[in-house]
């Protein structure tokens, strides 16, 4: 008995090894398996090969912060609908996109609007994933987005430009240091948000300064969230122990943790009983009902939404403008025409800009050229049933992205013509109405479309129009470095600074 005991205990070191060895192969098989029949269930349409078996083809993009532009190389290659993925297309054609984006098409944002969510248990209409409470969350905040309840957005978006303004007259203007454009630009938009969304600046002008690192932390975070988009169950971690611990909470000192800080603050503060009503954004949500949770969601997801993306536009048609000096002439000179006819108040106002083709041009333009979230995937999945797009049957759950696409389409030589890479606003003015109306469309892509469109467009264009024309309207503005205009990269949305101007007064 003692000598077969013995025996089993050596041989048990190797029944180990053959149980692990063959439940390790038995994995790869598996997984080698599922490669394969989730290959062959895309295999009709065409794309790069490695695309079609890993992810990694994405992946590697991303960390090359290239993913636009193969885009753009994989759809005049390929045609309108791409395998990027082994469960990723992309498709360029904007009628199937706008079908699609239907609000009865029976698409639904997929997963991978997770990578937004800020707490465990709460969803912002961004992250809310199912279309009936998709529905239910939107009925409560379209209203404040629509304007309703509000004074004007427009008195928010003037005080906002005006603390820019002043900003730029009393720091840079006819003085010997230069501006960083891209940065005063977006403490410009964070301030502007502050007013339209909270009646309150939040104070990134008043100090000229990056309040508690929010931009510093936001651009250093942002390039992992992109890579980790294509692996949404990294976010699900997130939000365990002690995971947790990395994201920003509200009371931090430093980065997003600290605005929220700021606006749960100013949201206790409106909830307190007997406090003023204001007529904002803010009080338009309290008065459709949301709860304190959902508030502290939906303003976050402002920050995300609304300032990164308009100050990037603001920045990128001015840097086009002062790279076109036909273009930046041509455009003052229209804003001085209106103020000679008495058209142009100051500060302009919306109805007035929106009068004023070549302004539209430009900023139509600009957003074509560097649409603000070029390399946002923004997947859809394609519902129960599966459908048929551009000629090939997608199965349910097959996602299609309809943001990496923008750059792409914005850029075609195919619609805009050979000189698609050239900022030239006069395209739109040559342009007869079916045409531009189809040249906006496409460009207007950059915002979403139907049932997942924007919410705040509109406040956006106005934004945009402001800026531009108030800045052009009293300054000069010439690069310093014209080597090395500015610092810039792509991580979901365009990263910039250090773009340093010299500003003269007109
Ligand atoms: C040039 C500026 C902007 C661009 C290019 C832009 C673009 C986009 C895009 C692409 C989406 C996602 C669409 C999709 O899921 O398919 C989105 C969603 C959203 N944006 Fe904007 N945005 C801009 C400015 C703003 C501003 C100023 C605000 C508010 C202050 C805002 C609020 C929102 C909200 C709340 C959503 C979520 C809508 C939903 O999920 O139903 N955005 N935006």
């Amino acid at each position: 008995m003692a000598f077969l005991a013995s025996a089993w205990d050596e041989s048990r070191p190797r029944v180990s090894i053959i149980v692990i060895s063959s439940l390790v192969g038995l994995l790869v098989v598996a997984s080698i398996f599922q490669r394969l029949q989730r290959w062959q269930q895309l295999r009709h349409v065409p794309g790069p090969r490695l695309a079609g078996f890993t992810s990694l083809w994405i992946t590697w993009r991303h960390i090359r912060a290239t993913i636009h532009e193969e885009c753009k190389d994989v759809a005049e290659k390929y045609g309108p609908l791409v395998r990027i993925g082994p469960n990723e297309v992309i498709c360029t054609d904007l009628e199937t996109i706008h079908r699609i984006c239907s609000f009865k098409s029976g698409y639904r944002k997929d997963n991978w609007y997770r990578i937004g969510r800020m707490s465990k248990d709460q969803d912002s209409v961004f992250t809310t994933l199912d279309p009936e409470l998709r529905r239910e969350k939107k009925k409560k905040i379209s209203p404040a987005y629509a304007g309703k309840g509000s004074d004007s957005f427009e008195h928010g978006v003037d005080r906002g430009i005006a603390i820019l303004i002043d900003s730029i007259e009393t720091r840079y203007a006819n003085q010997s240091i230069p501006m960083d454009l891209a940065r005063q630009v977006h403490f410009g938009i964070l301030d502007t948000l502050g007013e339209v969304a909270y009646s309150k600046p939040l104070g990134f002008l008043a100090n000229n300064k990056d309040m508690g690192n929010f931009l510093k932390i936001n651009e250093e975070t942002l390039p992992f969230v992109f890579i980790l988009s294509n692996y949404v169950s990294i976010f699900k971690l997130l939000h365990k122990w002690p995971f947790n611990l990395l994201l920003p909470r509200a009371g931090d000192q430093v980065g997003l943790g600290a605005v929220m800080g700021f606006t749960t603050g100013l949201i206790d503060q409106r909830l307190r009983p007997g406090v003023e009503p204001q007529r904002d954004i803010l009080q338009s949500f309290i008065a459709n009902g949301l709860t304190r949770e959902e508030l502290v969601e939906e303003v976050t997801l402002q920050f995300f939404a609304g300032t990164d993306t308009t100050a990037s536009s603001i920045t990128m048609t001015l840097l086009y403008l002062l790279a076109t000096p036909s273009a930046y002439r041509k455009l003052q000179k229209e804003i001085g025409d209106g103020i000679a006819k008495g058209l142009v108040s100051s500060p302009i106002q919306d109805v007035e800009a929106r009068q004023m083709p070549y302004l539209q041009a430009c900023i139509r333009e600009g957003l074509r050229l560097m649409p603000p979230l070029a390399t946002g995937a923004f997947y859809k999945a394609v519902p129960e049933g599966g459908d048929t797009v551009c000629g090939h049957y997608l199965p349910p759950g097959t996602r299609v992205a309809t943001g990496s696409m923008v750059y792409a389409m914005g850029r075609s030589k195919a619609f805009w013509g050979g000189d698609a890479d050239v900022f030239r606003p006069d395209r739109w003015l040559e342009a007869d109405e079916d045409r531009r109306l189809a040249m906006t469309m496409t460009v207007d892509l950059a915002f979403g479309h139907g049932q997942f469109g924007c919410l705040g467009k509109a406040i956006a264009f106005m934004e945009l129009s402001k800026a531009v024309a108030e800045i052009l309207r009293r300054y000069d503005l010439s690069i310093v470095n014209p080597t090395h205009p500015l610092k810039i990269f792509t991580a979901i949305a365009w990263v910039s600074h250090d773009l340093w101007v010299k500003v003269e007064r007109r």
